[in-house]
């Protein structure tokens, strides 16, 4: 039965620290682990990918094996139905479409008559995406990584995504093909992003490592992030739900165990003034639980990191919600443009009573790869900007550096660098 719960109960207090903690304490256990991992695929390659992989997955590799083939491919998109593309197809144009919005373009400055300064935005060479593949296979997560990707003008996107038992996915291999993934490797886990990391005989280095994935993938990117860069870490799944009684109780519900059956690691809480909701809540969850296929995970996550709680306003709500940051939060509230401007932290904001999370995790355009974790307080949604890079431009004429000499020959003077110093004072007419 999933908790109803007031701030002042004691049972809130230990809940919230479970909750808060699911981030942080796992990976004390999990880390050494990860460490190993890591280790052994930097020492010996494409050897330890292969008994990684048996070992983790149950799958046999070998150099041939190991990237997805041509062949694989096509079987693949033989297997997929004309409404499975279509509808595949249609998620990866809004995906592109909402993402163009967020282009950056090269720009140069001529606000001083004689010094140009501008900023060029370049795309990076070479991206590793991971898509997850444990414990479901997630096409979505393909295009959310490929097609931002590929809208920046990344040159190559090598993939990997774990095939547990041999079994390929086709679904996965349909969306990598609409976005135009280069390269797949059939690779998970912590070996899977030290593989992208560091390069191996089979599977190239990359300049960045991108996608979500269980807390093994994300503390691996959290441990080679300065080796390559990594976009944020977004773990196991997580919703928030503030409601102030409006609503339908089976829809929230609905919305909670969605996210609840990603993971047993997952989180799902539901915070109201109404207490006539929470316990419809309380009811239609376990209701829905029982007819859903993915019920034990889904069950333990409710169990261990979900909770309904009694606010006594929606301020109180909105409060509790910042604390926590959510990867998801829901505003099933009448009027949720009204708070709107009170959220603070939050990966994405879905809006009213219409507005399903699901709709975001699949079609809406916007990047459901999101910060978790209570990392929204820092970290934004994947975007475009995650796949491109800055270079500032400078460019004096004789007189721009004439007229600020003075000025740079001080600073140098007060840092005690000399050659800095001279390096102007050389250039000046005597
Ligand atoms: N935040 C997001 O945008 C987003 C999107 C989709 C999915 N998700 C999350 O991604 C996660 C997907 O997890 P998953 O498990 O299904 O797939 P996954 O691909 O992330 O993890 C599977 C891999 O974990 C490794 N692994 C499993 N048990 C291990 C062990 N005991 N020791 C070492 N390695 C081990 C294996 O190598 C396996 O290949 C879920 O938590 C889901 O909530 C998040
Ligand atoms: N909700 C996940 C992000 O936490 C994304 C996803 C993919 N498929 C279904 N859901
Ligand atoms: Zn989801």
């Amino acid at each position: 039965m999933m908790r109803i719960l007031k701030f002042s109960d004691p049972d809130f207090s230990a809940q919230l620290q479970r909750i808060e903690q699911r981030a942080d304490e796992v990976p004390d256990v999990i880390e050494e682990t990860v460490k190993t991992i890591i280790a052994d695929v930097r020492k010996r390659g494409d050897v330890a990918l292969f008994e990684l992989s048996a070992k983790f997955d149950r799958i046999d590799l070998t150099v041939e094996t190991i990237e997805v083939s041509a062949a694989e491919i096509d079987t693949a998109l033989a297997a997929v139905s004309d409404e499975s593309m279509a509808g595949l197809q249609l998620a990866a144009d809004r995906i592109a479409a909402y993402h163009a919005k967020q282009k950056q373009e090269t720009w140069l400055s001529t606000d001083e008559d004689d010094v140009l300064l501008g900023q060029m935005v370049r795309p990076l060479d070479r991206v590793g995406i991971y898509v997850p593949g444990g414990k479901a296979a997630y096409p979505s997560s393909v295009l959310m990584n490929a097609v931002p990707a590929k809208v920046a003008g990344v040159a190559e996107v090598i993939m990997v995504v774990p095939m547990p038992g041999g079994e390929v996915n086709p679904h996965v291999l349909a969306a990598a093909k609409i976005a135009g993934v280069d390269r797949i490797f059939k690779l998970g886990g912590a070996q899977a992003v030290a593989a992208l990391a560091y390069g191996t005989a089979s599977v190239p280095r990359v300049d960045k490592i991108t996608g979500p994935g269980n807390i093994y993938v994300a503390i691996a990117k959290k441990l080679v992030f300065g080796q390559v860069d990594i976009d944020m870490i977004a773990g196991p799944s997580e919703i928030l739900v503030i409601n102030d009684g409006s609503g339908n109780a089976a829809h929230i519900a609905a919305d909670l165990l969605s996210q609840a059956e990603h993971d047993e690691l997952a989180s799902a809480i539901l915070v109201t003034s109404s207490e006539t909701m929470a316990i419809a809540v309380q009811d239609e969850v376990e209701k829905q639980l029982q007819q859903l296929s993915r019920e034990t995970i889904a069950r333990q996550s409710i169990d261990d990191f979900g909770a309904i709680i009694l606010a006594e306003d929606l301020s109180e709500a909105i409060e509790f919600s910042n604390r926590i940051a959510p990867e998801h939060l829901e505003l099933a509230v009448d009027n949720p443009f009204a708070i709107l401007s009170a959220i603070r932290h939050a990966g994405a904001i879905f809006m009213g009573h219409h507005t399903p999370e699901a709709a975001g995790d699949y079609l809406a355009g916007p990047n459901h790869t999101l910060p978790t974790g209570g990392t929204a307080r820092f970290f934004s949604p994947l975007s475009l900007d995650d796949f491109v890079k800055k270079s500032s431009i400078l460019s004096f004429t004789e007189g721009g550096l004439q007229r600020l000499s003075q000025e740079i020959i001080q600073i140098a003077e007060l840092e005690g660098l000399e050659a800095h110093a001279k390096s102007v004072s050389i250039r000046l007419k005597k």
